[in-house]
């Protein structure tokens, strides 16, 4: 599977950045649409996933797939969700920070199924311990529960989130998931009473009726058919096909038990949910005196039983409203449609209340246990940023206007955080920059939130002056005070033409990613959510804990106003905008690829609409104009010191001349990088990798231990391919044939390897080779002699001296591996090409002369896979492993089994070799070849090629 993914993912470019020269939208969308027809659906901008929506289950979600990006550096790979996930979740294990990953896009773009798949891998890929398992197994389950309490489907999407979610995954210092912490945001209400037409009300009701046993829907005195019950069938939806509630019931009530409700919890959260539903069924009618009367008691006795609410008081607060006059509490019946209001005012309150009261459960379930008993509480995390996408409906309300608020917020977060970061750094650190245009949405965030000029507190000053206030005193209110603003419109202040399509209750506001006509009737109630004194009353005084939980006594003896909701909203967004500020972000934006959730189809003009107002263009041109990384000085000569012998162990100049040594070492090329006033900045992702790689290699160096897990992890989960014994020889040839020049970042492998090859020699060399003539020395030796560590050592220029005449076969591991290896038409490079010692040490040993390839190698073998630093020398007929100047091992090809390679760039080859005694009585099963395992290092890798 892995080959084929990776086989044709050469449809289009993986990275936007690759596209040629002009950075058009046509080209742009030609590259979407041309991998989104091949099921490609993710594409780099970048270190930005951009992500298709496929409408069907792809293959690209298992067990191998994470495992195969576990560790890899992003852009080795396909781009994918996985690749993000891995590389958030590498740089904080490596830097001991806090990252988040923000998911974006409109209703039904595929962000949750983002979010879950990230949670996943991380669940599978991540170090655990069996106590850690209880863990994962809380942070994977809380999503269906979530899901089932605060998802619905509506016209955009089958399960829509209706409300936010930000999760932080919390992560020990060995990288292990040991807890989460979920923050959730304004979930929609209003649904519990009103559904729009083909919508549904939140999943929990359906599955409650559909997959409930018989017991316990008669001790909740429930049916089990839907219809019966209003509050399911205000959006006459017919039955959902891609909805199973049977089963969803059944995997929602094993997550139950998994994050530690108890049995006494799910009775009682049944409860609430089912005495919602007979809320919806209660009935009014006029008495003789015009005041509201219950028709039928059947209900409201369910609702005091499941509530633990004294009967009378229940009813007699459905149909009253407590007034306080002076010290006296005064009675005053309510009308018909006061009593309706009272009705869905109370199964609102308690469903949204009992949904916070969830998130607090699962926040105790998922909490640091382990950390905190054993008292590591040092701890990093990973968040993952879920929240309602941009909302369009035909009609568009408060919830409307808060979710687009939201969104707008998240993209100034984007904005802030990349375009407007991005450029004002560089001009900081002056790097010489042509600004790239932008829309900056702050203007329309302003026009919202902005202290006593903004919609938000235009609304509040409605809501909470005395007097009447309506709906649309509110409009003419805004009229008055924004009028003016560009990005608002009623029909008043609108031209001719635009009029006609505006009513008079409406205003319309000019989002970043489209027009939004928002209707004002409602405005008011919803953002006021005032619930009647008397009904909280009864609420505080349940007998079911639960709401007890949730309706405190204290809250009755409050006498402050509490805040309105749009001002809850406000601050918990500028409470989460501070928590994302204060971590290094990801992001994923997510495109919804037409309106009818088809796979396949790519809508153009929906698409084109996405990536214009998601900034993606924008986006783009910065990441070509820019820099990929960057890094201040310090901090960057701190990591990667050790590869240049100028500056290890210490360099004691300014920090900038450090890094200028250390990258004039390791070869960078003046385009990939500049030198700003305090940091280094580089342009492409490769180069920092390569360095990365470099250090990772000397680190293995300087520590072999390091190896060991890298081996394992390479044998026991990466993909491997069999090359059979027939295309052996081929292999073989291929090996020792290439002939293409160094590629700039190979060279610096190669160097090293020398580098740190020829440091060991340095006390192992034969006695012979010091008689032999000399010539100057390559350059890396004069380093070493510059160290001072190899002053006596000469240049050998013997009958060996010159590789070009052994390397003029052609290159045939093409057949082998192309499409096959990762990374595999990236040019070539011929380690120890530029250098003939080390084949001048072979030649020593081995005297038939007719090696045709040497590199260094770290081998293991199945003797507890220890890591040894060898040779590998090929000739036409056999590899020689050698040991500084010792032959330990020769292998005919003749004798061989095969050979296996990972199908990634990290440099592994195993070599299967028969085992002894089975040789001996010629029995070539390959479950009885012994493996000797060669790690060779990049530069080898890049031979394969
Ligand atoms: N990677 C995917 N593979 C297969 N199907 C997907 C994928 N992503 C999304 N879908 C399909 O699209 C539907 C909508 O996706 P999702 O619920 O993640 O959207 P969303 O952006 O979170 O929407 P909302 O803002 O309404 O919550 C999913 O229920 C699923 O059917």
């Amino acid at each position: 599977m892995e080959g084929a993914l990776i086989a044709r993912d050469k449809v289009g470019v993986q990275d936007f950045v690759l596209l040629d020269s002009h950075t058009s939208e046509a080209a742009f969308l030609n590259n979407l649409r041309k991998r989104y027809q091949e099921n490609l659906i993710y594409t780099y901008i970048g270190s930005l996933l951009v992500s298709v929506n496929p409408y069907q289950e792809l293959d690209l979600y298992t067990v191998t797939q994470m495992q195969l990006y576990r560790g890899v550096n992003f852009f080795e790979l396909p781009p994918h969700l996985y690749a993000i996930a891995d590389n958030a979740y590498r740089v904080m294990c490596n830097e001991y920070n806090n990252h988040f990953i923000l998911i974006s896009g409109e209703s039904g773009a595929g962000k949750t199924e983002a979010s879950k798949k990230i949670l996943q891998y991380y669940a599978v890929t991540c170090p655990t311990t069996e106590q850690l398992q209880t863990v994962r197994d809380r942070l994977l389950l809380s999503n269906p529960v979530l899901e089932a309490f605060g998802n619905a489907k509506t016209l955009r999407n089958d399960n829509s989130s209706r409300f936010g979610k930000y999760m932080d995954i919390q992560f020990d210092f060995k990288g292990a998931p040991v807890g989460g912490h979920i923050l959730s945001y304004l979930i929609e209400k209003s649904r519990v009473v009103h559904q729009n037409h083909g919508e549904r009300n939140f999943h929990i009701f359906y599955q409650l009726l559909e997959g409930a046993d018989k017991d316990l829907l008669c001790w909740l005195g429930l049916e089990r058919n839907p219809q019966k019950y209003m509050y399911l069938i205000q959006g006459r939806c017919a039955k959902v096909f891609s909805i199973n509630d049977k089963n969803d019931w059944k995997i929602v009530r094993k997550a139950f038990s998994i994050i530690d409700f108890t049995e006494k919890d799910i009775e009682q959260l049944f409860g609430i949910v089912a005495s919602v539903l007979h809320l919806g069924n209660i009935q009014f009618e006029e008495d003789s005196n015009g005041h509201a009367i219950i028709r039928d008691g059947t209900q409201i006795k369910w609702i005091s039983k499941l509530l633990g609410a004294h009967l009378s008081i229940l009813q007699e607060a459905l149909t009253h409203r407590k007034i306080e006059a002076r010290s006296e509490e005064v009675l005053s019946p309510l009308n018909v449609d006061l009593a309706f209001y009272a009705r869905d005012a109370v199964a609102k309150a308690i469903y949204g209340r009992t949904f916070t009261w969830l998130v607090n459960k699962i926040n105790g379930s998922l909490a640091n246990k382990v950390g905190f008993l054993s008292g590591i509480l040092n701890k990093t995390v990973i968040g993952l940023l879920d929240i309602y996408g941009f909302e369009v409906l035909d009609t568009n309300s408060f919830e409307q206007f808060c979710i687009n608020y939201c969104n707008e917020k998240l993209q100034q977060l984007l904005i802030e955080m990349t375009l407007k970061a991005e450029q004002d750094e560089y001009e900081l650190e002056g790097i010489e920059w042509e600004p790239i245009p932008y829309f900056n949405n702050k203007i329309i965030c302003d026009l919202v939130e902005q202290k006593h000029k903004g919609i938000i507190s235009i609304l509040d000053e409605e809501c909470l002056r005395p007097g009447e206030a309506t709906d649309l005193s509110f409009l003419e209110k805004l009229e008055e005070k924004v009028g003016d603003h560009a990005h608002f419109v009623t029909r008043k202040l609108a031209d001719q033409k635009t009029r006609k399509s505006i009513d008079w209750v409406d205003f319309r506001l000019l989002h970043y990613a489209g027009e939004v006509t928002y209707c004002a009737v409602g405005f008011l109630e919803k953002n006021n959510d005032l619930l009647y004194r008397n009904l909280k009353e009864v609420l505080c005084n349940s007998k079911n804990s639960i709401i007890r939980d949730c309706f405190l006594l204290s809250e009755l003896d409050n006498r402050r106003r509490p805040e309105t909701v749009a001002t809850q909203f406000k601050n918990s967004l500028t409470s989460l905008i501070e928590i994302l500020m204060s971590k290094e972000p990801s992001y994923i934006r997510c495109i919804k690829p037409n309106e009818n959730k088809e796979p396949g189809k790519f809508d153009d003009f929906l698409i084109r609409h996405q990536v214009k107002y998601l900034g993606l263009m924008e986006h783009l041109r910065v990441r070509r104009a820019g820099f990929a990384y960057r890094r201040k000085y310090e901090l960057f000569l701190q990591r990667y010191k050790s590869l240049c012998p100028a500056t290890w162990p210490h360099w004691h100049g300014p920090a900038v001349e450090g890094v200028q040594r250390l990258i004039k070492h390791i070869g960078y090329k003046p385009e990939e990088y500049k030198l700003g006033r305090t940091k280094i900045f580089i342009r492409f992702p490769k180069t920092l990798f390569a360095t990365e790689d470099a250090f990772e290699y000397r680190k293995h160096l300087l520590s072999k231990g390091s190896a060991l897990s890298v081996w394992a992890l390479g044998w026991s989960s990466l993909g491997w391919w069999k090359v059979s014994q027939d295309v052996f020889c081929r292999f073989i040839n291929g090996f020792i044939n290439r002939k293409k020049p160094l590629c700039p970042e190979n060279r610096d492998f190669v160097r090293l390897s020398q580098y740190y090859y020829l440091m060991k020699l340095r006390d192992h060399l034969p006695k012979n080779v010091l008689d032999q003539s000399w010539l100057q020395p390559p350059s890396i030796l004069e380093e070493v002699r510059g160290s001072g560590g190899f002053g006596e050592v000469w240049w050998p220029c013997g009958k060996g001296c010159s590789l070009s005449h052994q390397l003029q076969q052609k290159v045939v591991t093409s057949a082998i591996f192309n499409g096959k290896k990762e990374g595999y038409l990236q040019s070539l490079s011929q380690p120890f090409l530029d250098t003939r010692l080390s084949e001048f040490i072979v030649e020593m040993l081995i005297p038939t002369r007719c090696f045709q390839y040497v590199t260094p190698v770290i081998k293991y073998d199945r003797n507890g896979f220890k890591a040894r630093e060898r040779l590998l020398v090929l000739t036409q007929s056999s590899a020689y492993v050698v040991e500084m100047a010792k032959i330990k091992q020769k292998i005919e090809y003749s004798t061989l089994k095969g050979i296996s390679t990972s199908n990634l760039s990290d440099g592994i080859v195993v070599i299967h070799v028969p085992d002894d005694n089975k040789q001996k009585v010629g029995n070539w099963d390959g479950a009885l070849s012994e493996v000797m395992g060669l790690m060779l290092p990049m530069s080898s890798y890049k031979l394969l090629e």
